[in-house]
């Protein structure tokens, strides 16, 4: 059995009016490097056995404060990298809630492919094959964390689930919070989604407005300083 360790990173000052996607030097802001601190004091009893990225800085970042003081250097593996939104990268999302293809991002992401960027199904089928081979390349045991984005994380916990991709927007992934999936030969067993480290409640979170956050949307956190 393999343990995986999902995170997101934490927030940035791009994080929920932004869809940063792929634009380079987006960087963790305070609150995400004190998140990115939480992050790693809430694990640092559990033994990994690596620790994989995002090439992109905010993934980078959190890793580094993860792998911190354990003698493990953070790995990068492009295929975690942030979904390629295209001609969207940059924009706010409140612009993009206007376009007629934010509706078939909700509904249907399979059908998916941004404007001069990256298909959902597509980013699904990268990231789903990264953790296959990271499990094989870790025998089928041990346990390694993986610093990614919301919507690459979304798409892996969908698959680990069974759940089409069509429904992967039922599943919240906030920064800097932690979901555990479990591979063994019979089936991969879910057993902890988006966890905060704290109770937050639907108050706090991206189901207060119906979820008609983008992709990646999630919750807002950490005192309101951003949703995704
Ligand atoms: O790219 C972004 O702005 C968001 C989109 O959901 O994702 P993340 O913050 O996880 O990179």
């Amino acid at each position: 059995m393999t343990t995986l360790l999902l995170a997101r990173h934490g927030l940035t000052d791009l994080t929920g009016p932004v869809l940063a996607g792929r634009t380079p030097g987006v960087h963790l802001s305070e609150a995400g490097r004190a998140q990115a601190a939480a992050l790693a004091g809430r694990i640092s009893q559990v033994r990994l056995d690596a620790i994989v990225s995002s090439p992109l800085e905010r993934c980078q970042e959190t890793a580094a404060a993860v792998s911190e003081g354990r003698g493990l250097a953070v790995q990068t593996d492009e295929r975690f990298i942030e979904c390629g939104y295209g001609e969207w990268t940059g924009r706010e999302l409140k612009e993009l809630a206007e376009e007629p293809l934010w509706k078939v991002v909700q509904a249907h992401p399979s059908a998916v492919v941004f404007p001069g960027g990256e298909a959902m199904a597509e980013v699904q089928r990268r990231a789903v094959a990264a953790v296959r081979d990271w499990n094989e390349r870790l025998g089928g045991k041990g346990v390694y964390l993986v610093c990614s984005h919301g919507d690459v994380i979304k798409a892996i916990v969908a698959d680990a689930l069974g759940l089409h991709l069509d429904q992967f927007q039922r599943i919240t992934s906030d920064p800097a919070a932690i979901t555990v999936i479990r591979y063994t030969p019979l089936r991969p067993f879910v057993s902890r989604v988006n966890d905060m480290g704290e109770l937050r409640l639907p108050e706090d979170s991206e189901e207060k407005d119906g979820g008609e956050k983008l992709t990646g949307s999630d919750a807002a956190v950490g005192g309101g300083s951003g949703t995704t």
